[in-house]
């Protein structure tokens, strides 16, 4: 019995290493097959031995029954809409607003903005607890039994005390592709973008559509956190990353408005080549004391903002 639990510690550890490798850091160290083959040995043990299975096993993405309903859950943080910028104009406003209300130096972190479906992922005692919707803000939806099922969120993590972490959930292009190819040969209505494929497969009751749909997340923040001790924003995503959280790699710190005008610059181009759909760039006070003396307006954050890119003309053929 102890070596059994010694054995599916082990392999458990070791598989969890190979998915951060594969679906977080995009790097995997070994074939699917060499993956595959040690989950069926730890699938043979869990069978063997059920009292060993613990809800943080790799085993366990996919859970049972669908749901009935998915239950409310409140946002002790909430979790704002950002208000847009459409120009240079509008961004540099920003700035100047910004540096107006505090006498520091300012520096920002400009972020790739994600078009999918806002997400809060709660951890305790290292382990996954709860996954909701962002909703109106306050109030969202609990689809922990979804979100579940998306790899690259981890299942656990070293960080002991209590924490919220961030981020969007996305259907990248590929899968959306394949997606609407099989809705079409179903005969069924396919989803008219990316955004709206993953907002629909979250919404499912059932776990196992979820899984199908090859779900990805970026984390980009934080809510609640028992051990706040990080003062910028980018500490934060450099602690994430750390932490085993998937955060997308393209963010940059810039000194200067000059350098989130060039970022901006660079990915209005270079947008085509991702494999995710964006629809704008997000730019941040990095310092998060700055951030605290600016604040909110009514909906709003003061300290950050997204800049939308044009939207594209459609060509009605
Ligand atoms: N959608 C997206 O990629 N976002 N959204 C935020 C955000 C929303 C509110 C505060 O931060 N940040 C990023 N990168």
């Amino acid at each position: 019995k102890n070596q059994a639990q010694e054995k599916v510690n082990e392999l458990r550890e070791i598989l969890n290493k190979y998915a951060h490798e594969y679906y977080v850091l995009d790097k995997p160290s070994v074939p699917d097959s060499e993956y595959d083959q040690k989950l069926q040995e730890l699938r043979k043990l869990e069978e063997a031995y059920p009292e060993l299975i613990t809800a943080d096993s790799p085993t366990q993405r996919v859970g049972g029954e669908p749901l009935e309903g998915f239950t409310k859950v409140q946002h002790e943080i909430p979790m704002l809409s950002l208000s847009n910028a459409f120009n240079e104009q509008d961004l540099r406003d920003f700035a100047r607003r910004a540096s107006q209300g505090t006498d520091k130096p300012l520096a920002f972190v400009c972020e790739l903005k994600i078009d999918g479906l806002a997400i809060s992922l709660t951890y305790e005692n290292g382990k996954f607890v709860r996954g909701a919707t962002r909703g109106d803000g306050t109030t969202g939806e609990d689809i922990t039994s979804n979100l579940r099922t998306i790899r690259s969120i981890p299942l656990s993590i070293k960080e002991q005390r209590k924490i919220e972490v961030r981020g969007e959930a996305f259907m990248p292009h590929k899968s959306f592709l394949a997606l609407n190819e099989q809705k079409e040969k179903n005969g069924e209505e396919p989803f008219a973008n990316p955004r709206n494929a993953a907002a629909g497969s979250l919404r499912q009751l059932d776990p196992r559509i979820a899984a199908s749909r090859n779900l990805d997340v970026f984390l980009y923040g934080v809510g609640e956190w028992e051990a706040e001790e990080i003062n910028s924003h980018s500490g934060r995503l450099e602690y994430m990353k750390e932490q085993g959280f998937k955060t997308n790699p393209e963010w940059k710190r810039c000194d200067s408005i000059e350098e989130v005008l060039e970022y901006v610059e660079y990915w209005t181009t270079e947008r085509p080549n991702l494999r995710y759909e964006i629809d704008g760039i997000v730019i941040k006070v990095d310092d998060l004391d700055i951030q605290e003396e600016l604040g909110y307006t009514a909906k709003s954050p003061r300290w950050a903002i997204a800049y939308k890119f044009p939207a594209e003309e459609v060509v009605t053929t």
